[in-house]
C-alpha cells in the first residue's frame, strides 16, 4: 500500500497520470504533458494472451480514444518476453463457450489496434512469438531491444496463422519474405528482424525505446489529427474489412482447425516441451 502511494506519488509528479484504474493484467498510464498513453502489458509469467487479458487490452484502447490520446506505446512489464502469443491453454481441449469467446474478442482486439485514430508504437522488450508479434505487426512502428526474438511460428506447433495474421505480415514485409517465414515458422532476432523491415529500430533496452516511441509519436504533432487518421484507416480498409465481413466464417474455421485430432496433438505436445524447458 506504501509503496504504491509512492509510486502514485512519483507518478503525479512526472505528470504521468494512471488509467484504467480497474485493470490487473495491463496498465494504462498517460503522459499529461505530451498526451501520449502507454499500455504495458502485465500477465505473469509470460504475457500469453488469455480471454482476461485480451479484454483489458480492448477496454484500454477505447479508453485511450476516449481520453483523446495523441498516440499509443505497447509494451510489457517483463523485459525479456513482450508476449509469448495466444495463450495455448485456450486452445487445449476448450471448453466450447469460453473458446469462442476467446476468439470473439482477439478478433475485436485486433480490428481496435489496427484501426486506432492515435498512432501506435511497440516498444519489444522481449520474445515475441505468434499473437505477441500480431499485437507489434498492428501498431505502426516497432521499436525491439537487441537479443530477442519475433515471428509467425505457428506452423511450427502444427496449426495455422489465420488469414489476418499473414496479412498483418504482409502488409510489413511483403509478400515474398512473408510467405518464407510463415512456411518456415521462422522466428527472427532482433537483427534479423531489422533487416527485412519487420521492426524499423533496435535500441539498447526498454527507457531508450520508449524515449525513440515519443520521438515517433511526436513527428505526428504538426498534423492534423483527422487528416492522418482518415488516412491510416483508407490505407488499413481493406485488411480489416477482410475479417470484420467474416468475423462468423473465421471462428468457425478456427474452431474446426483447432479441434482437429492432430491440432490438439501437437497443442498437447508443444505445452509439455515448454514445462519441461521450464523445469530443466
Ligand atoms: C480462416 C481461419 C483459419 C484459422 C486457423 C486457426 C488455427 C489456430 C490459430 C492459432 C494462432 C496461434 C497463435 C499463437 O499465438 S500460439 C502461441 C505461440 N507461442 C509460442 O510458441 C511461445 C511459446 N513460449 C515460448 O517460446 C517461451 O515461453 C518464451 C520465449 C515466450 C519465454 O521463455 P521463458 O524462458 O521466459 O519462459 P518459459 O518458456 O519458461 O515459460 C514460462 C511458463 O509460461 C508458459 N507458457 C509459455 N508460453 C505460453 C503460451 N503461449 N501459452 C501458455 N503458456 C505459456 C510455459 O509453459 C511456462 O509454464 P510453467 O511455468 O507452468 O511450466
Amino acid at each position: 500500500m506504501a509503496l504504491l502511494c509512492f509510486q502514485s506519488l512519483r507518478m503525479l509528479r512526472s505528470g504521468i497520470r494512471c488509467m484504467s484504474q480497474n485493470a490487473q493484467l495491463v496498465s494504462l498510464t498517460v503522459n499529461d504533458k505530451t498526451g501520449v498513453a502507454t499500455l504495458s502489458l502485465q500477465r505473469p509469467p509470460v504475457n500469453s494472451l488469455n480471454l482476461e487479458l485480451l479484454t483489458e487490452i480492448s477496454s484500454a484502447l477505447t479508453e485511450a480514444t476516449d481520453n483523446n490520446s495523441r498516440g499509443l506505446i505497447l509494451t510489457s512489464t517483463n523485459d525479456g518476453v513482450f508476449s509469448a502469443g495466444l495463450d495455448i491453454l485456450e486452445m487445449y481441449k476448450p471448453n466450447l463457450d469460453r473458446v469462442k469467446e476467446f476468439w470473439t474478442k482477439l478478433q475485436e482486439t485486433w480490428i481496435k489496434l489496427y484501426q486506432t485514430a492515435y498512432p501506435t508504437v511497440a516498444v519489444i522488450n522481449g520474445h515475441s512469438p505468434a499473437g505477441g508479434c500480431l499485437l507489434a505487426l498492428s501498431c505502426e512502428h516497432r521499436i525491439m531491444v537487441k537479443n530477442f526474438t519475433i515471428g509467425l511460428n505457428e506452423t511450427r506447433l502444427g496449426i495455422v496463422a489465420p488469414p489476418w495474421f499473414i496479412a498483418s505480415m504482409v502488409n510489413v514485409i511483403g509478400q515474398r519474405q512473408s510467405e518464407r517465414a510463415l512456411t518456415l515458422g521462422h522466428m527472427f532476432t532482433t537483427e534479423e528482424a531489422k533487416n527485412v523491415g519487420l521492426i524499423d529500430e533496435i535500441v539498447q533496452n526498454k527507457a531508450e525505446g520508449t524515449t525513440q516511441a515519443e520521438a515517433f509519436i511526436q513527428k505526428f504533432a504538426k498534423i492534423p489529427f483527422q487528416a492522418r487518421s482518415l488516412t491510416k484507416t483508407w490505407l488499413r480498409n481493406k485488411t480489416v474489412e477482410s475479417l470484420v465481413k467474416n468475423r462468423e466464417d473465421d471462428l468457425n474455421m478456427f474452431l474446426q482447425v483447432v479441434t482437429q485430432p492432430n491440432a490438439q496433438e501437437s497443442l498437447g505436445h508443444y505445452i509439455q516441451s515448454l514445462k519441461n524447458k521450464a523445469t530443466k
